[in-house]
């Protein structure tokens, strides 16, 4: 379990747009959380998934936030779009177990939430319990993550 004040960016498309505002709430009210950074969609805009999905992850790589909540319809496409950019790690997560282990296995900075998939009170949960996990270097997974870190820095 974490003691961090995690900087969290959130964002979405038109179809996640109400739970991204719900989620950012909770986690501006959330002693665990530093600080919420708002990449959009405002309301009624239509800006393509990929697009907020590579800003946020951007952002992330940059260090300009440790972790981020992408939304979409499904969740998918900001996965995809997310991990295009290098050094991020991001999943759909739908389910208690492998929002855990997208932190402690995999190093994910990112998770996504499919607002036509998931209800509303389950996405406000799985956030919270994403909040209480961190990545732990010495644990025997860094070294399986490593696999896919080296691939990124390889010369083609
Ligand atoms: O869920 C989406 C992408 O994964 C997005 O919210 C909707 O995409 P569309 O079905 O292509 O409109």
């Amino acid at each position: 379990m974490s003691s961090r004040q995690w900087r969290i960016a959130v964002g979405a498309d038109e179809a996640g747009f109400q739970y991204k505002e719900a989620i950012a709430r909770d986690l501006a009210e959330d002693s665990r959380v530093g600080s919420v950074v708002d990449f959009g969609v405002a309301e009624g805009e239509t800006t393509p998934y990929a697009s907020v999905g590579l800003t946020v992850a951007e952002a992330v790589a940059r260090g300009e936030v440790d972790r981020a909540i992408l939304i979409c319809g499904t969740g998918i496409g900001m996965a995809i779009s997310a991990n295009k950019v290098p050094g991020v790690r991001a999943t759909t997560v739908s389910d208690s177990y492998s929002c855990e282990r997208s932190v402690l296995s995999n190093d994910c900075q990112i998770i996504s939430f499919g607002q036509r998939v998931v209800g509303l009170e389950l996405a406000r949960r799985l956030a919270s319990e994403w909040l209480g996990y961190e990545f732990d270097p010495a644990s025997p997974s860094n070294s399986k993550v490593s696999v896919i870190s080296a691939y990124e820095r390889r010369t083609p």
